[in-house]
């Protein structure tokens, strides 16, 4: 199997670096076009849910404890359940108990918050050797959220009937890191700004670390959007498109954006998993079972410039993919 990675898949456009922009926005004049690309016609939707029932508190992101999903012997039944509900019902979930060192953590965050402080020419030179924030802190966080990846995809397989886990367990085969930085955006246009437009992540596993305690991470559920309250070492969990065309939709790829703070930044991590190039990905027999399989089998390769010649525009790869 060819499983290089192939070039000339594409990549991302150069912008301006919002960051810097942000913090020169006394002496620049922000005139209608600078401003165009952020802020929108419509006011971000603040109806968090909008058929709750008068005085019914707003749900929160189901939590998963993976210590206890691996423990057969002691409730690793009951958090498996809780585990197949959040990817049915929800498509997101916070994991704690996850067994990552709260040092690796709070290292990662550290070096995360130093180099967003650092001024842009030290970013940009840093940027380019991949890999490279603080020495060894970055590979030793992305191996081990690259194992949580693993464990919880091979209990995906497993709550799926998936006999072979490695049918599951490939999708976190590869991982690319990307760190998110808000800044905080003036109160005149915080409610017409979005940090990252509603997307659904057209990877197959997505774990995010909220570096900071202030919130800004929304799903899209019942036409509303809920927020996924920060919790200072869990991390968020997103079924993305690569899952749900397996599970021929059973586990759903769910909408979700950032939102700015008027007096706050944030950032945030993000891994992404997918399977290494030269696979492909389709709806997984043992799941499709006697219904139809609603998606198409692609190869990892043309998948992948699929994803990178699309734009972040709610769930725009995953439409692609399915059987009409
Ligand atoms: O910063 C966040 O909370 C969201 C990040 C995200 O959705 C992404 O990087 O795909
Ligand atoms: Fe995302």
């Amino acid at each position: 199997m060819d499983d290089a990675k192939p070039r000339h898949l594409g990549g991302s456009l150069p912008v301006p670096n919002v960051q810097d922009l942000a913090a020169r926005r006394d002496e620049l004049t922000l005139t209608p076009t600078l401003l165009d690309r952020y802020v929108r016609p419509q006011p971000n939707t603040v109806d968090l849910r909008p058929d709750a029932p008068a005085g019914e508190e707003q749900e929160q992101v189901p939590i998963v404890d993976l210590g206890r999903l691996l423990d057969l012997a002691g409730g690793g039944e009951e958090e498996a359940a809780r585990l197949r509900s959040a990817c049915e019902k929800w498509g997101f979930f916070q994991v704690v108990n996850h067994g990552i060192p709260e040092e690796t953590v709070e290292e990662m965050k550290r070096n995360v918050m130093g180099f967003f402080a650092l001024p842009l020419a030290e970013k940009a030179a840093l940027a380019q050797e991949p890999g490279e924030i603080e020495g060894n802190c970055l590979a030793n966080y992305s191996v081990e959220v690259q194992r949580v990846a693993g464990e919880l995809l091979r209990a995906m397989a497993e709550n799926l009937g998936v006999r072979d886990h490695s049918d599951m367990t490939r999708l976190a085969a590869s991982q690319a890191v990307r760190m998110n930085y808000y800044p905080p955006c003036p109160e005149a246009h915080v409610d017409r700004v979005l940090g990252l437009s509603p997307h659904s992540d057209a990877v197959a596993l997505t774990l995010l670390l909220q570096v900071c305690p202030v919130p800004g991470l929304q799903i899209n559920r019942n036409a509303g959007w809920v927020p996924v309250m920060p919790l200072p070492s869990a991390l968020v969990v997103n079924v993305g498109d690569v899952v749900e065309v397996l599970t021929n939709g059973k586990y759903k790829s769910v909408e979700h954006r950032a939102v700015d703070n008027a007096r706050e930044h944030r950032m945030s991590i993000t891994a992404f998993h997918s399977a290494k190039f030269g696979g492909t990905y389709g709806p997984l027999e043992e799941v499709v079972g006697d219904e139809e399989a609603r998606y198409r089998t692609i190869n990892v390769n043309e998948y992948t410039k699929l994803m990178l010649s699309g734009k972040l525009d709610g769930k725009n790869i995953i439409d692609a993919m399915k059987i009409n």
